[in-house]
């Protein structure tokens, strides 16, 4: 076959087709096929790897080899050069890689069709874990069927905000297969299904040590091995900060959109900056800030904000997204108008979301799975 831009683009093809065996995407897909020449009978290919001492090398060089003998251009001598992406190139096939992870993460049959809300905030004490309960409330009244799960695994609330008192959960099954019912509310025409270390533990106040590996091991049961049932919403109550728990809940349901919690002060809200950038980071959406305790208000009238102002604000300017309420600081979150207009905002955004992300996924599915 004499050489023509149809030789160069058929084994260009060819060689971009090919999967990176470590990454699970196609080496084209990675940006990795640096230069294809062909002199005659020879034909030069040039990769870029992750790294230059990449292990993989001579599997990559032989499956080339393989795909190419398969094909019309067999019997040409083939030479595989490697060289090292650049640190963007290796960051944004490093993003792809996990980003392809992610969308081949199986959602647990229990979550299908449930959409996934996490609350998350930098600094601990900002009302994340109070707001998540009073929003579930809200919206199992308003005739759904929600999950909470408390991801806090060493700082479980639930169970005390939502006073289910001396309530443990209950499990079927043996001990190689079984399942975790949440503790279920009837609310309205809605309920409620409560996941939360509180309910598991016998004292209350023991404190739990648990290392990283085990706090992801116990979010992994909290979502694989919890019968939630298919609820419409999963709300999501994070532990503060970024860390193991929040890569974990990336890793296992990628689709998730989070909420950022602060408070107005910008000590609070420079920290929650932090989890925003950390949810991005891990390829999750934003839906926008929650600002609480922005103001009291005084018996006589007056507004007073004893924790500055502009948090929220800040967060939401920074990362593009809306402010979904100013929240105020009370005895009584669950019945102020504020909160229940939050959950109704929170609704309308997740509708708008799931509309988006249905197609965005679909799209990059495309993207890391075309053949
Ligand atoms: N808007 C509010 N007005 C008054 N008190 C509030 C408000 N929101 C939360 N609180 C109170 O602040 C305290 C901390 O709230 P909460 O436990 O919900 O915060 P958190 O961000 O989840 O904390 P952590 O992540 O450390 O568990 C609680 O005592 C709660 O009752």
């Amino acid at each position: 076959m004499p050489d023509t831009p149809e030789v160069h683009a058929r084994l260009r093809a060819i060689v971009e087709a090919l999967p990176d065996p470590e990454l699970g995407l196609t080496l084209g897909e990675l940006g990795m096929v640096d230069e294809i020449t062909v002199t005659g009978q020879q034909i030069t290919v040039r990769i870029a790897l992750t790294t230059p001492g990449c292990p993989l090398k001579s599997q990559i060089k032989s499956s080339l080899a393989n795909a190419i003998d398969g094909s019309e251009l067999s019997g040409r001598a083939l030479r595989v050069e490697f060289g090292e992406l650049s640190s963007s190139q290796k960051e944004r096939a490093m993003q792809l890689a996990r980003r392809g992870v992610q969308l081949r993460a199986q959602t647990p049959p229990s979550l299908v069709g449930t959409q996934l809300l996490a609350f998350s905030s930098g600094k601990g004490g900002v009302g994340k874990s109070s707001i998540a309960a009073a929003v579930a409330h809200v919206i199992a009244s308003r005739g759904h069927h929600v999950g909470l799960l408390d991801a806090d695994i060493w700082g479980f609330s639930q169970a005390q905000l939502l006073a289910t008192g001396e309530e443990r959960l209950e499990a079927e099954g043996n001990v190689e297969s079984f399942r975790i019912k949440p503790h279920r509310t009837p609310i309205g025409s809605g309920s409620l299904g409560v996941v939360s270390m509180g309910m598991m533990v016998t004292e209350a106040g023991s404190a739990i040590m648990w290392r990283g590996l085990m706090l992801s091991r116990a979010l992994q049961h909290f979502i694989e091995d919890v019968d939630w049932g298919n609820p419409d919403f999963l709300l999501i109550d994070l532990p503060p900060g970024t860390g193991d728990i929040p890569m974990t809940l990336a890793r296992l349901l990628p689709s998730t959109t989070v909420a950022i919690v602060t408070t107005p002060s910008s000590l609070a809200s420079h920290v929650a900056e932090r989890a925003a950038s950390f949810a991005l980071k891990a390829n999750l959406s934003l839906l926008g800030v929650i600002e609480n305790m922005s103001s009291i208000e005084c018996p006589h009238g007056d507004r007073l904000t004893p924790f500055g102002s502009g948090g929220g604000d800040h967060i939401a300017k920074a990362y593009d997204i809306p402010l979904l309420a100013n929240l105020p600081l009370t005895t009584s979150l669950e019945h102020q108008p504020e909160l229940i207009e939050l959950s109704s905002r929170i609704l309308e955004e997740l509708g708008r979301r799931d509309e988006g992300l249905l197609r965005c996924s679909a799209r990059l599915w495309d993207a890391v799975a075309a053949p």
